[in-house]
């Protein structure tokens, strides 16, 4: 865990039951380690998807592969139904995952680097996030 890292941050007030603080400090303890999980998932992931982008960049194959992504989009909605998450979420996410990969393609046939060591904000703050998804988490 990074060490400026509070579990405990919140904006709920001094008012707010301890027992039910206590529950939902108990429960955000397993929401970190599933949003952990996903950073790690998700880094695995694209550390994969840019060697595919390095492998079609060599064989001049496309960048995008929309029978690829058809696919697998279908795929994982039946699995997220399975799961009981919403198929239209998981939909929204792989395509929101698939652009970014997309664009790491040409970025990496264009020559160019792509990757987290690249670019210059290594951080985005969560207000600055916030301000420009136009306040949709608000
Ligand atoms: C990773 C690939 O490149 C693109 C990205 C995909 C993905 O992130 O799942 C799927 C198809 C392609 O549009 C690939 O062709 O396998």
């Amino acid at each position: 865990m990074s060490a400026d890292y509070d579990p405990h941050a919140s904006s709920l007030d001094a008012s707010t039951d301890p027992a039910v603080l206590d529950e939902l400090f108990a429960i955000r303890g397993s929401i970190d380690n599933i949003d952990a999980s996903l950073v790690y998932l998700l880094a695995e992931r694209f550390k994969f998807t840019q060697r595919v982008g390095r492998l079609k960049a060599e064989h001049d194959l496309p960048p995008s592969d929309p029978g690829r992504e058809a696919a697998q989009i279908e795929r994982l909605q039946r699995l997220a139904h399975d799961a009981e998450l919403e198929p239209a979420f998981a939909q929204k996410f792989l395509n929101f995952v698939i652009a970014e990969v997309i664009r790491h393609h040409r970025a990496i046939a264009a020559g160019e680097d792509v990757g987290p060591r690249t670019g210059t904000v290594p951080v985005v703050r969560q207000d600055a996030a916030r301000d420009a998804d136009g306040g949709a988490r608000a």
